[in-house]
C-alpha cells in the first residue's frame, strides 16, 4: 500500500475511534452495548436447528462507515447500525436524502467505494465471508441498458453471459422469458429498449428490465437501490409488488433489501421489516407495521389519513430544520426529535428483539456458508459479446455510418502515404529515410 494511503487509513481509524468513543459515552449507549452482550448470552442454544443450506440470511452489527475528505476530515456516514434480513422477506431502508441508505446497501453488498472505511460485522449465514458469485444481485439506481436491443434480447444475452455453460441454451432462454414475465413485461418482449433520441420503453418498463437482468440468475439475495425512482405511484406499486413476490419464487426463499425514498401507503404495506435511518443512525428497525406505534409512543403519532412513510420522513428530515409541534410543550427542533427517537429506539423492546434475532441467526447459521455458482466460460463470453456488439452496431444507424466514415478516412489517409511509391527497391528506400 502507498504510504499516503497508509497514513490516510490510520487517520480514518483514529478518527473513527474518536467519534465512536465520543458517541458511546452516553449512558444510553453504554446500556445498549451491555444489552448486545446480554442478548447474545440469552440466545445461545446449541440444540437450535441449523439454517437450511439453500437460504442466505444476512446480519450486521454495529456497522460504521467513515469517509475521509480533505476539507472536512473524517465524516461518519453510518453510525453503529445493527439489523438482520431473513430469506423470503422484504426489508425496506428508508430515510431522508443523504441519510446513508445507499451506503448501507453498498456495505451489505460488499461494494463500498475505496475511499470509505467500514467497521463492525456483516455476516452471511453467521459467517464473515464475501457474497459468493451468483448468490446476490444488485440493481443500481440508474438504468444502464443497450438501447438498440429488444427486452427479450437484452435479458437473453445476460442469461448467456452470466449462467454457467452446463445449463442448456433452451433453459437459459426459458429463464430469460420467465424473468421477463415475472416483471410483467410480456407485452413488451420484442420492443426495443430505446434511449436518447429513439423512443422505446417507458421509464417504469426500463426499471423493470434492469431488475430482469439481475434476477435472471435467480440470486438468493437481491439488493435494489431506489427501484421506484422516477415512477408514478401506480407504477411504483406494480414494480414493488412484483419485487415483493420474488421473495418466494423458483423454489427459492429470496431475501430482498431495497432502499426506497417515498413509498405510497400501499407500497409500505408490502414491507416486512423497515430500517429507518437519519444521518446514518437507526431511528427504527423492526416490523414495518409496528413503526407507526413506535412514533406514536414517542409523541409523534401519524395523523389520520396520512401516509405513514410521509409522516416518518417529515418527522426526521432535518435538512430544512423546521421545528416540530409536540403536544403542550410547544415546538422542538428536528435535531432534538431525531436524538429522542434514536435514544428511545435503543432502549426499546424492539431493539432488544433485533439484537436477539441477530444473535440467534448468527448461532443458527454456523457451519453453513453460502455456496456460490459459476458463469459462462471465457470463450462463450467472447462469442456472446461479439454477437451482441454486432447487433448493436447494425441497428444503431448513426454509430454505423460514423464508423464507416472513420474507416474510409483512415483508409484514404494510409493509402495516400504510399501513393505513387514506385515498385523499385530505391523508391522504397527514399520513403524510409
Ligand atoms: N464514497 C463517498 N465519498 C464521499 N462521500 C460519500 C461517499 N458515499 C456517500 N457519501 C456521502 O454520504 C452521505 C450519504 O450518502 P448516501 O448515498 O448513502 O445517501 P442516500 O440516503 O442513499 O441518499 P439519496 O436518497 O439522496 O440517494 C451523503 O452526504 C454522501 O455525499
Amino acid at each position: 500500500m502507498h504510504s499516503t494511503e497508509i497514513s490516510h487509513s490510520m487517520e480514518i481509524e483514529a478518527a473513527s475511534a474518536r467519534i465512536k468513543t465520543g458517541m458511546d459515552t452516553t449512558s444510553a449507549d453504554r446500556d445498549y452495548h451491555c444489552r448486545v452482550h446480554e442478548v447474545e448470552l440469552q440466545t445461545h442454544d446449541p440444540d437450535e436447528p441449523k439454517e437450511p443450506r439453500n437460504d442466505v440470511t444476512l446480519t450486521w452489527e454495529d456497522v460504521w462507515v467513515m469517509v475521509s475528505n480533505k476539507s472536512k476530515g473524517v465524516k461518519p456516514i453510518l453510525q453503529g447500525v445493527t439489523g438482520y434480513a431473513r430469506p423470503g422477506e422484504l426489508l425496506a431502508i428508508m430515510g431522508p436524502s443523504g441519510c446513508g441508505k445507499s451506503t448501507l446497501l453498498d456495505a451489505l453488498a460488499g461494494r463500498l467505494s475505496s475511499n470509505t472505511r467500514q467497521t463492525g460485522d456483516i455476516l452471511v449465514n453467521g459467517h464473515k465471508q464475501a457474497l459468493a458469485y451468483g448468490t446476490s444481485a444488485y440493481v443500481m439506481q440508474d438504468d444502464v441498458l443497450i438501447a438498440t436491443l429488444t427486452v427479450r434480447e437484452a435479458v437473453y444475452y445476460t442469461a448467456q453471459l452470466q449462467l454457467p455453460d452446463y445449463i442448456p441454451i433452451s433453459e437459459k432462454r426459458e429463464r430469460a422469458e420467465t424473468a421477463i414475465k415475472e416483471m410483467g413485461l410480456q407485452d413488451a418482449m420484442d420492443t426495443r429498449i430505446g434511449g436518447w433520441g429513439t423512443k422505446g420503453l417507458s421509464g417504469g418498463q426500463k426499471r423493470r428490465v434492469s431488475i430482469c437482468l439481475e434476477i435472471v440468475t435467480r440470486p438468493k439475495l437481491l439488493f435494489l437501490d431506489e427501484p421506484t425512482s422516477g415512477l408514478d405511484s401506480a407504477a411504483s406499486y406494480y414494480v414493488m409488488s412484483r419485487i415483493a413476490s420474488l421473495g418466494q419464487r423458483d423454489g427459492i426463499r429470496r431475501l430482498i433489501i431495497a432502499s426506497i425514498h417515498q413509498p405510497s401507503s400501499e407500497v409500505f404495506q408490502l414491507f416486512h421489516n423497515l430500517c429507518l435511518l437519519s444521518s446514518g443512525r437507526t431511528v427504527y428497525f423492526g416490523p414495518a407495521s409496528a413503526a407507526t406505534e413506535f412514533f406514536a409512543l414517542n409523541g409523534y403519532p401519524c395523523p389520520s389519513l396520512q401516509n405513514p412513510s410521509d409522516h416518518f420522513l417529515k418527522t426526521i428530515n432535518k435538512d430544512f430544520d423546521v421545528d416540530i409541534e409536540q403536544g403542550a410543550t410547544g415546538k422542538i427542533s428536528t435535531e432534538e426529535v431525531i436524538n429522542t427517537l434514536v435514544k428511545s429506539y435503543r432502549s426499546s423492546p424492539n431493539c432488544k428483539v433485533v439484537l436477539g434475532e441477530v444473535a440467534k441467526i448468527n448461532k443458527q447459521g454456523h457451519g453453513a456458508p453460502a455456496k456460490g455458482g459459476s458463469h459462462a466460460n471465457f470463450l462463450t463470453q467472447c462469442l456472446v459479446l461479439t454477437r451482441r456488439s454486432s447487433v448493436n452496431m447494425s441497428r444503431d444507424r448513426g454509430y454505423y455510418w460514423l464508423r464507416l466514415a472513420v474507416y474510409i478516412i483512415v483508409a484514404f489517409g494510409l493509402g495516400t502515404i504510399y501513393n505513387n511509391i514506385g515498385s523499385t527497391y530505391s523508391s522504397i528506400q527514399v520513403y524510409a529515410k
